[in-house]
């Protein structure tokens, strides 16, 4: 069957790593069970991705359907810096994408390609706004976890206390969940965070939760039950993680921003359960000097390592980080640098022994999915609650800081005792092996007839069900609308021109 007479779904992701990757990751499963999938972002991350992973508009199979990709331009040049700002971006991106989005949708559906539904993950809640408009239905896909996703909504409906500018340091009981102390509420959240954009972006997600007909979670049932059981009854939530492996389908289609450096022979190369891989994901900059105190943690401690040195963007405002002096020499051949790694193949090799992490959601289900223990440096965000799960409930790792917030240098002496914890001894071995009780779990998960496997098949019918119900008129509809929004925007733009800069 060719790629144009499937039911056809629009993705339109923030162009953040660890948001395209759950996404296309979603995709690449929604092409899997026979859908048409266009996946699409700004242009200054599509040039990366196709630079990098060799991205194309042209369908690509993925079991029984397809993949393609069509980026947008975000209406400013190539180089500009203020795209490093998110809290001039992300007006931006709202802007051009209300309009250009409803072109690209009527554009498919002159080519034969009717889109029948919209999902899009958060920090872009107008995407809603946008499928609303042209009577299509939508759905979000939330890249962190379910206890997450509860945190924001009390704070969004202000259901229980959190940390205040009066109150800072109160503790914040949320039903179904550990107590969490007023450092491992999402930091987004706190009155002094230096994030405040992102903040009302996931509470302008809230604003619209009415809007999509279902909310996608990257989790699983059994990671989270309690928490998941309790939202279910407020929200229409569908669990369909772990979204990272699909047994379906090959890996060749991947969203990476920067190629990643070959490591996997090096690993191959190592013994059993002997490295040590260090990654802070993709946005977080350490400073200088916690850098060269987990330099020298790493030395002192004697492990092999792995660690992920990614390059700042040159607009970002943090400068390079660089190694002790002679830190590679003193390494030798039992460590290993890289500027970006194949994450996904390097926690599954057998060499490695844990994963020192800032703890972002998709490292936290790829080290859970792994069965991957690990040692939490956690930063902001949701970092810090995903830390406190990691340690205290999943019971798979080392607390080594608590976020950005604290301020506090951790010290190499610290490192090295948290780097020795997590690979030798009891405590070690009783993480490890309930960190392979997880990866047993996520998989019985996400294989054929397991809880997201389910979820994710109810999900694709419902989509298809909803598109049977598409008629040649609702498409008409969703073109007649994408003309009314040109037409206004070209008025908008005409009225503005030379008013902004
Ligand atoms: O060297 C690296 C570092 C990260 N990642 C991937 O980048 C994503 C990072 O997402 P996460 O939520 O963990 O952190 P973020 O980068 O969003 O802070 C994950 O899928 C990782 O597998 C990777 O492939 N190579
Ligand atoms: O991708 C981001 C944030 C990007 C950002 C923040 C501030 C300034 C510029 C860009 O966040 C990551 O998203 C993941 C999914 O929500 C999350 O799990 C990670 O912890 C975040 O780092």
């Amino acid at each position: 069957m060719g790629s144009e007479s499937l039911v056809h779904v629009f993705l339109v992701s923030f162009p953040g790593q660890g948001h395209v990757n759950p996404l296309l990751r979603l995709g690449k499963r929604l092409a899997s069970k026979g859908l048409l999938v266009t996946f699409t972002t700004p242009e200054s991350i599509g040039k990366q991705m196709r630079k990098a992973s060799g991205c194309s508009d042209e369908p690509s199979p993925v079991g029984d359907g397809f993949i393609r990709f069509e980026f947008f331009e975000d209406g400013w040049d190539e180089d500009e810096p203020r795209r490093q700002d998110l809290d001039q971006y992300l007006p931006q991106l709202e802007k051009v994408g209300k309009v250009v989005i409803p072109q690209m949708i009527r554009r498919n559906a002159e080519r034969g390609r009717t889109v029948s539904c919209l999902i899009n993950n958060p920090f872009i809640p107008w995407v809603s706004d946008v499928a609303e408009s042209l009577g299509l239905p939508s759905a979000m896909l939330w890249v962190q976890s379910c206890a997450c996703f509860a945190a924001y909504y009390h704070y969004y409906h202000n259901l229980v206390p959190f940390p205040s500018e009066e109150a800072m340091e109160i503790d914040v009981q949320l039903p179904c969940m550990p107590l969490l102390k007023h450092d491992e509420v999402p930091s987004f959240l706190y009155p002094t965070t230096p994030y405040p954009f992102l903040r009302r972006a996931i509470m302008g997600q809230y604003g619209n939760l009415d809007k999509p007909f279902c909310v996608l979670m990257d989790t699983f049932q059994e990671l989270e039950s309690e928490i998941i059981e309790y939202m279910s009854k407020i929200c229409p939530i569908k669990t369909v993680g772990p979204l990272f492996k699909n047994p379906k389908a090959p890996n060749a289609v991947r969203g990476d921003f920067m190629k990643a450096d070959d490591c996997i022979g090096w690993l191959d190369s190592k013994p059993p359960k002997s490295v040590v891989y260090v990654s802070f994901g993709s946005v977080v900059y350490l400073k200088q000097d916690q850098w060269d105190e987990i330099a020298f943690g790493l030395l002192n401690s004697g492990v092999n390592f792995i660690w992920v040195m990614k390059p700042p963007h040159k607009d970002s405002g943090y400068t390079v980080l660089t190694l002790p002096e002679g830190f590679l020499e003193k390494a030798g051949n039992k460590g290993k640098v890289v500027q970006w790694s194949p994450q996904e193949q390097v926690l599954a090799h057998p060499s490695v022994a844990c994963f020192v992490t800032h703890c972002g959601w998709n490292s936290t289900m790829e080290a859970l999915t792994s069965g991957m223990p690990v040692v939490a440096f956690p930063q902001w965000g949701d970092q810090v609650t995903d830390a406190k799960y990691l340690v205290d409930v999943f019971k798979v790792g080392v607390r080594m800081c608590r976020g950005e917030a604290e301020d506090k240098l951790i010290t190499r002496d610290v490192v090295e005792r948290c780097l020795v914890e997590a690979t030798v001894g009891p405590k070690a071995a009783k993480m490890k092996e309930n960190a392979l009780k997880w990866k047993a779990t996520a998989e019985a998960a996400f294989i054929e007839g397991g809880s997201s496997d389910r979820n994710l098949q109810a999900f694709v019918d419902e989509v298809k069900k909803r598109s049977v119900g598409m008629d040649h008129s609702t498409a008409g509809k969703a073109t007649e609308k994408a003309n009314e929004i040109e037409v206004e925007a070209e008025a908008v733009a005409a009225a503005t021109d030379g008013k902004e800069d």
